[in-house]
């Protein structure tokens, strides 16, 4: 294994992080984590299932009750420290996101300073929680709204953002006086265990993370079935999202569901050509289109189609495609291969469907899960890329002509997470941006995400919002308190 850590402990290869213990699973069993990029294994984690989960619902209960009596200043200390050894260990944890993940290195440098700032921001969000005082309709009762934490919380996350999916769950949960149970996507458990570590060095109590790997479904079942668990927070496809949902049913938990994206990227004649490539660059191939906000449908006018298409291919051309590990490389491996599979259905049906291949299209010549970076033009609504998200580094190009025509054809899914467009025009932007049934849109921009913004969907894209001032109060209750007699 050649993984070399300035710190090895960050590279948990024995046990899940349950009740303050690192624990093998009750049975023995294991399962192997790989590299995307050579498929080598790099370590066994534990394969746990119902028993282990249970127990650890039962820990984060108890350490619920002195977690939330601490106060928000003792808390968010607690997070700041967390936040501090993060940064310290960027580096490793760069390395470890990599080798499990397959991003580029420098990607992987900024998903753990992007998940970092999460509990930085919740660490002074704690601080913050504040109640209201309603002014009375009765001169003898006085009306107060006070914020208490939810409870015990569980979180399921996916493998595109190994560090950042669980700090946007757990900076707040944590710093609301919640304790959390994460089960981390099984391909990308490293990152979780090192978080843990790093949890653990800052002194956050026993039981107050845990971190459980395994079974998804046996793990998940009991997450969501457990009366003791008040909140789940999910981010991942939007059929698990709909499974867990349902599971959640009989004890009314409290939900947030990140899911499925399938983002129109708008590009109108008077925009900023240059700019407007750009932002496809970053939209479309971050973490090798694997990302839910990326961009899934590229709509360009009629006036700019060309001109777009031509700049756009010729940037994608000089994409690198490797090993995250080295320096050069902007384009990593695909998670799997039933990633690459989906990319290849993808892009067969468009050209059938009478779409041009200008770039790209096929399995890189490195073999495993590498694919080109790969431009389509002049795609037909009809095709399947144009309702499903692709989740691979694939651009395929529509052609519009007016305002009325794009609008219907971005609005024209179930999905409702991130749009963008570029205009220079600033009624145009107005319109354009309400009109947009999206929960995020990026205007002359391809990047949106950050620590301060609020997170999340509308349609089946998910409930709730990550990130934020808001993102906290997914953790919080709200308690009327009416006082009389006054
Ligand atoms: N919104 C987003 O950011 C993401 C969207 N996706 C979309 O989903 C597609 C498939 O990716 P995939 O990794 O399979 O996503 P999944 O939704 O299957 O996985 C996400 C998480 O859910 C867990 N999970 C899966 N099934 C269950 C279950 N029945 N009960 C409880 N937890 C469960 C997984 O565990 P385990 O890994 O152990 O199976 C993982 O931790 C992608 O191609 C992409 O389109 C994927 C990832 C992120
Ligand atoms: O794909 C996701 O679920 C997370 C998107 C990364 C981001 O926060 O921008």
């Amino acid at each position: 294994m050649s993984l070399q850590l300035n710190h090895p402990t960050l590279l948990k290869q024995a046990g899940c992080l349950l009740a303050g213990q690192w624990v093998a699973a009750d049975s023995g069993e294991t399962f192997a984590v790989t590299n995307p990029a050579n498929g080598e294994i790099i370590t066994q984690v534990p394969m746990m299932g119902r028993a282990e989960t249970e127990r650890a619902v039962v820990a984060a209960q108890a350490a619920q009750k002195s977690w939330k009596a601490l106060t928000a200043k003792l808390r968010s200390a607690y997070l700041e420290r967390w936040f501090d050894l993060i940064m310290l260990h960027q580096e490793d944890l760069a390395k470890l996101l990599t080798a499990e993940q397959g991003k580029p290195l420098a990607e992987a440098r900024g998903e753990v300073a992007y998940g970092a700032s999460f509990i930085e921001w919740f660490g002074e969000e704690a601080k913050r929680v504040y109640g209201e005082v309603i002014p009375s309709p009765m001169n003898d009762r006085r009306l107060l709204v006070i914020k208490q934490p939810i409870g015990v919380t569980a979180a399921i996350t996916p493998w595109n953002f190994p560090i950042a999916m669980i700090t946007r769950k757990a900076a707040p949960a944590l710093a609301a006086g919640c304790t959390m149970i994460i089960k981390p996507a099984e391909q990308t458990p490293l990152s979780a265990f090192a978080l843990g570590v790093l949890a653990e060095e800052a002194g956050i109590p026993a039981g107050v993370l845990q971190i459980i790997t395994g079974d998804a479904r046996e793990i998940g079942a009991v997450l969501c079935e457990s009366p003791i668990v008040t909140k789940l927070s999910f981010t991942g496809s939007t059929e698990v999202g709909r499974i867990l949902m349902r599971q959640c049913a009989d004890t009314i938990k409290k939900l947030s569901l990140e899911l499925g994206g399938n983002a129109p990227f708008i590009v109108f004649d008077d925009a900023d050509l240059d700019a407007a490539v750009e932002g496809a660059m970053i939209s479309k191939f971050r973490n090798a289109g694997q990302t839910c906000v990326c961009a899934n449908r590229l709509f360009v006018q009629d006036g700019i189609f060309d001109a777009f298409a031509k700049k756009l291919s010729a940037k994608v051309s000089q994409l690198k495609v490797g090993e995250g590990t080295l320096a050069e490389v902007t384009q990593g491996p695909l998670i799997d291969d039933a990633a690459i599979e989906k990319v290849e259905s993808h892009i067969a049906d468009a050209v059938a469907k009478g779409a041009s291949l200008i770039q790209g299209g096929k399995r890189h010549a490195l073999g495993g899960t590498f694919f080109e970076p790969t431009v389509l033009a002049d795609v037909s609504p009809s095709a399947m890329i144009f309702r499903e998200e692709t989740f691979g580094p694939v651009a395929p190009l529509f052609r519009f002509k007016t305002d009325d025509e794009v609008i219907e054809l971005a609005n024209r899914t179930e999905f409702g997470l991130a749009a963008y467009f570029f205009s220079r025009d600033i009624g145009r932007i107005w319109r354009v941006a309400e009109a947009l049934e999206y929960g995020m849109v990026g205007v002359n921009t391809g990047m949106i995400s950050n620590e301060v913004a609020p997170f999340g969907g509308v349609k089946q894209s998910g409930l709730g919002r990550e990130g934020s001032h808001h993102g906290i109060d997914e953790y919080l209750e709200i308690k009327y308190v009416c006082m009389a007699g006054i």
